[in-house]
């Protein structure tokens, strides 16, 4: 129902909503994939504790590691000074320490303030220091992050746009390269979640060295006030997560079911099918059950949490009550008992931020292991060196032997063992029925698909011995499957020779052959004209219009070898004249491989390749096929008599035309 992002009608983690089960009779919506986007929260939703606390040494030196390669000197100043503060909080809390000594001393007031002088003014300094290092970190972590984001996006793009084509072949290369598209604000997100985290272990480890310093029993208390209430507070992180997750397939059907209800797609399909009830009935069964387990799980949190509190608040309590025995027995001073309780307020605080960074850190890990995992993986898919880099000739001759290629999770090839010879100049055609591989054995030659077995050479060498740039920029293709650019039309166009000067006079020039300048100029803008609804003033053209449009985009270059796959497909019949004239005006100078169904436009081609499951079964002139009454006459004769039962129908008393 909505394409080919469903795949299975049982929701992930166990729950069944409403409407899926195989005992309801009704039809039920189908599932979708899990959100990819959700890896780092269903991680750590699933990991326990120990699993978190294993993992996140490793995942702090990634994000030192990335952002020490992206921006040495920010590095280092956030290092410094989360170090520094770290100590100046020590500091601090030894100078309180110090003031509070003076201040319960015996003797009049105003001596004790001036003898805790000293020790104030170096806490005054101590705090201004720590906070100037805050500052300084601060702005050295904005600096660094968008740095960090663009190295780690541009590395992604670097690959994506490397790697071959086969790649998209595979299910999972595209699904994982999805995931690592959250790359960037995943590492940035690490980097700042790993700079606090360790931000804050240095401010408790202050505080824990700091307590040591003034009585080793006091870390005992520090420890018991804090650790329990850490634990519920990472706990109730912990539910948060499994929470989050048990709605995970609330929340996709809830986008599935927005998709389908509120836009505009489906909305004239909704309206003459009268799925109106049937759609709402959905969002009320897959929402009623979703909602109950939410609950329970919230509740569940809410416990946790509570529980926490209360631990914490007990744990917090008999440390007062601890300092209070220790102060009675006077084993230890008052000033100290008086810092410990400062000090623990300083921990609990330090562990509460803590916590959440933990999290955070392991979460955007999760992300940033799919970016790497992506890249590292994509690697596979890169083209491999090699070649001489020797600029190619003028072509001469293309010949393919014995080529083949099988696509992944295929049993039979889609091209089998061809072999055939094209000189420069002539235009040839690739005719046969749909699947018969006329596309795969031109992207071959085109260098977008490796052959399994076989080679194409051009002018007698293996395409990969040449230099692989050059050869791409004398080839032209265009594609059956065209992608629509959001650029103007001028520029749709100029991105034929993204290599020359896009001059105007040739772009009109290149629209003209293919029919598409009239159509151009009555655009809004001209060539000027946006071509994507997306942007404002932006405009859609008809699918005939876009053939024109990437027609002039393979003509822009008057490129040696001009590859057109069904060029004329949705153009109408005064257009794919003027096309077909076009491509025979290249005829005798310069190589054009044709790939059509109309058969009528190829009978001018110097030879004909018939392909057949893959395999070359026929070549020749329109005479010879026609002459041999193979395969290709037989279809030719099948498409003519489609036209002649029009003429003898519509047309009474017209010549009947002559098919070869
Ligand atoms: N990316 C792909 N992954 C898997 N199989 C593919 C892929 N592309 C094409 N095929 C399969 O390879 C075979 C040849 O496809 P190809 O596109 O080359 O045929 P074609 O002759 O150009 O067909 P058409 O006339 O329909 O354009 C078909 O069976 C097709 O299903």
């Amino acid at each position: 129902m909505t394409g080919a992002a469903v795949e299975s009608v049982r929701p992930a983690g166990g729950e069944e909503p409403a409407g899926t089960g195989p005992a309801s009779a009704e039809p039920v919506l189908p599932e979708l994939r899990a959100m990819w986007w959700e890896t780092g929260v269903r991680a750590r939703a699933e990991a326990g504790l120990f699993a978190v606390f294993a993992e996140l040494p490793r995942l702090v030196a990634e994000a030192v590691r990335v952002s020490w390669r992206t921006d040495r000197f920010r590095t280092s100043v956030v290092a410094v000074t989360t170090v520094g503060a770290g100590v100046m909080s020590a500091f601090g809390l030894l100078a309180t320490q110090r003031v509070l000594v003076e201040l319960f001393a015996g003797g009049p007031t105003g001596d004790k303030v001036m003898a805790a002088l000293p020790a104030l003014v170096a806490l005054a300094v101590v705090t201004a220091i720590r906070a100037g290092m805050g500052i300084a970190s601060g702005y050295a972590q904005n600096g660094l992050t968008p740095r960090v984001g663009r190295a780690v996006e541009r590395r992604l793009f670097e690959v994506t746009t490397a790697v071959r084509l086969d790649a998209f072949d595979a299910d999972a290369f595209a699904d994982e390269m999805e995931r690592a598209s959250r790359g960037d604000e995943a590492v940035v997100s690490l980097v700042q979640a790993s700079m606090n985290l360790l931000a804050g272990l240095a401010g408790l480890l202050a505080v824990g060295v700091a307590v040591v310093v003034i009585h080793p029993l006091l870390l005992l208390a520090l420890l018991v006030a804090t650790l329990p209430k850490a634990w519920a507070t990472l706990r109730a992180g912990h539910l948060r997560y499994q929470t989050y997750i048990a709605g995970s397939v609330r929340r996709r059907r809830q986008w599935l079911l927005r998709r389908l209800m509120a836009e505009r797609d489906s909305a004239p399909e909704l309206r003459s099918y009268g799925l109106r009830r049937f759609l709402l009935d959905q969002y009320d069964r897959v929402m009623g059950v979703e909602t109950d387990i939410q609950l329970a799980l919230a509740r569940r949190v809410t416990t946790t949490t509570s529980l926490g509190a209360v631990i914490g608040g007990l744990a917090t309590g008999a440390v007062y009550v601890l300092l209070g025995l220790l102060l009675v027995d006077g084993r230890i001073p008052l000033a100290a008992a008086a810092t410990c309780v400062v000090a623990v307020q300083a921990a609990q605080r330090s562990l509460d931020a803590l916590t959440f960074q933990i999290d955070r850190v392991y979460t955007e890990g999760q992300h940033v292991g799919d970016y790497t995992g992506f890249l590292a993986r994509a690697t596979a898919y890169l083209p491999a060196e090699g070649g001489s880099g020797e600029a190619p000739p003028p072509l001469q001759e293309i010949a393919v032997r014995g080529l083949s290629l099988r696509y992944p999770d295929r049993d039979t090839p889609a091209v089998d063992d061809v072999t055939l010879t094209i000189r420069a100049g002539q235009t040839v055609a690739f005719v046969g029925e749909n699947g018969s591989g006329k596309t795969t054995l031109a992207a071959m030659i085109a260098l977008l698909r490796t052959p399994s077995a076989g080679v194409v050479e051009w002018n007698g060498r293996p395409l990969a011995e040449w230099d692989v740039g050059q050869l791409r920029a004398r080839i032209a293709v265009v594609t059956q499957e065209y992608h629509k650019w959001p650029f103007t039309a001028a520029t749709n166009i100029a991105i034929g020779d993204v290599d020359s000067e896009a001059r105007q006079d040739r772009i009109e020039a290149a629209a003209a052959r293919a029919v598409a300048d009239d159509m151009i100029r009555e655009l809004p803008y001209g060539y000027e004209t946006l071509l994507d609804r997306t942007f404002a003033q932006g405009q859609d053209l008809s699918g005939g219009q876009w053939q024109r449009i990437t027609a002039a985009r393979g003509f822009l270059r008057d490129a040696e070898l001009l590859i057109m796959d069904e060029p004329s497909s949705a153009l109408d019949p005064r257009a794919e004249d003027a096309l077909f004239q076009a491509i025979r005006d290249r005829q005798g100078r310069v190589t054009t491989i044709l790939i059509t169904h109309r058969l009528a436009n190829v009978r001018h081609a110097d030879r004909i390749f018939v392909l057949h499951h893959g395999v070359l079964v026929e070549a020749g002139s329109h005479a010879e096929l026609m002459a041999a009454g193979g395969r290709y006459a037989e279809l030719f004769a099948l498409q003519a008599a489609g036209y002649d039962d029009t003429v003898d129908r519509h047309l009474p008393g017209q010549r009947r035309p002559t098919t070869s």
